[in-house]
């Protein structure tokens, strides 16, 4: 077993982790780094190949994916990238972003002062990045909390299998937290409800409110995987927050990948047929999606549009996600800091104290180094 470098660091009497430092690490799927076939194929490879996303045995997949998918996904893909990529990059990136300096900035504005940095399960910046990062910058606890309100295997579980693996190979592990999931948390309902209020006092309200969530093979459900119960209850909470009746909203699943069953009903054919029995207008809204990506912005706003007003309708509008909201914002940091309830996280230091620090650092650094380390 080799072990990743350790940073460097002191024996004897100095105490290990002295100026131990808290940090969050704010996980997200991953996105490719740029809209073309290169870097699509690339990302998809890394993505389609965790047995947590595709269960089929690996001989057989393996063939699959490096016989067809990887050969034929990628073009039409980066085609579907390029329609939605924004100045700063893949909108995936730039929501997960701006969401955690955001973060970083509400919890120094309550006195915490912890290191926030933002990594992705697949592509870049990787977990191994960021988790080198949080160990640079003297992270002794770290809080893990994956962007994904609902828990599932194949996208919660994956990063704490990341994680693991990860630490499995490192020395000195840090003390961890994972959040599992906050599909029923007020503070994200209510975030939830303020963004689809607000498009409603811009635009006036549609016949129908369709929520979509992102699917999952029907099988997941079968074998006991959560998300689609907890899609359910945040559709449930999201509606009563809304004050609608059941009747005035559908919850569906979108993104279906292969040919076995996936959840259902699914959006798109939920779409048709509602344009088809006569609902001319309907406002979409994916609350699954913290931040908006491809499965929004494109295969929501656009392809999905496209179908429903094929089929009939004339008005179709999607509601961008919360992004960074003022709302979830702040109902993201409040989450964070429950979640780091029991760790030393305020900024009481005196400058004197941060100067003897910054002193001990230095001394760390030169002991490291006179040791003959390489990092
Ligand atoms: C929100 C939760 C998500 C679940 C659950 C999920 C399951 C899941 N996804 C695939 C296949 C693909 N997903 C793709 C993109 C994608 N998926 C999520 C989230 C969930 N996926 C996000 C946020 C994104 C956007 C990434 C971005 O770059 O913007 C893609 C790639 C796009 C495409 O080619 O269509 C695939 C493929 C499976 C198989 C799966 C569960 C088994
Ligand atoms: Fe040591
Ligand atoms: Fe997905």
């Amino acid at each position: 077993m080799r072990f990743l470098p350790e940073p460097p660091h002191r024996h004897g009497a100095v105490v290990h982790g002295a100026a131990a430092k808290t940090g969050v690490l704010l996980v997200n799927l991953g996105t490719p780094d740029a809209p073309n076939p290169k870097a699509v194929r690339r990302f998809l490879a890394e993505f389609l190949s965790d047995p947590r996303v595709i269960e089929i045995p690996r001989p057989i997949w393996w063939v699959i994916l490096n016989g067809i998918i990887l050969n034929v996904r990628p073009k039409d893909a980066a085609a579907r990238y390029a329609s939605v990529w924004m100045a700063e990059g893949s909108p995936l990136m730039v929501w997960s972003r701006r969401q955690t300096a955001a973060v970083d900035a509400a919890l120094t504005a309550r006195g915490h002062a912890v290191e926030v940095v933002l990594g992705m399960r697949y592509g870049n910046p990787s977990l191994a990045s960021a988790m080198q990062t949080l160990r640079e910058r003297g992270c002794d606890r770290i809080l893990v909390l994956p962007l994904y309100p609902q828990y599932s295997a194949s996208t919660t579980a994956t990063v704490s299998d990341a994680i693991n693996a990860l630490l499995a190979r490192t020395r000195n592990t840090p003390e961890l937290r994972f959040v599992k999931h906050f599909h029923d948390d007020p503070g994200y309902i209510a975030s939830l409800a303020a963004r689809v209020n607000d498009f409603w006092e811009h635009n006036g309200r549609g016949q129908k409110l369709v929520l979509s969530f992102h699917g999952l093979p029907r099988r997941s459900l079968d074998l006991g995987d959560p998300y689609f119960c907890e899609c359910q209850k945040t559709g449930r909470l999201l509606i009563a927050a809304l004050g609608l009746t059941p009747d005035q909203v559908e919850i569906t699943f979108q993104s279906r990948f292969g040919a076995a069953e996936w959840l259902q009903p699914y959006t798109e054919p939920t779409l048709k047929e509602l344009a088809k029995n006569g609902v001319t207008s309907v406002d979409v809204f994916c609350p699954g999606f913290v931040g908006d990506c491809i499965e929004t912005l494109e295969e929501m706003a656009q392809e999905a549009r496209d179908a429903f007003l094929a089929a009939g309708g004339t008005q179709y509008r999607y509601i961008p996600a919360i992004n960074d909201s003022a709302p979830w914002i702040d109902a993201l940091t409040s989450l964070v800091e429950r979640h780091l309830q029991g760790w030393p996280t305020k900024a009481a230091r005196s400058p004197d104290m941060a100067a003897a620090e910054a002193r001990e650092l230095q001394v760390q650094r030169e002991h490291a180094l006179e040791l003959g380390a390489t990092d």
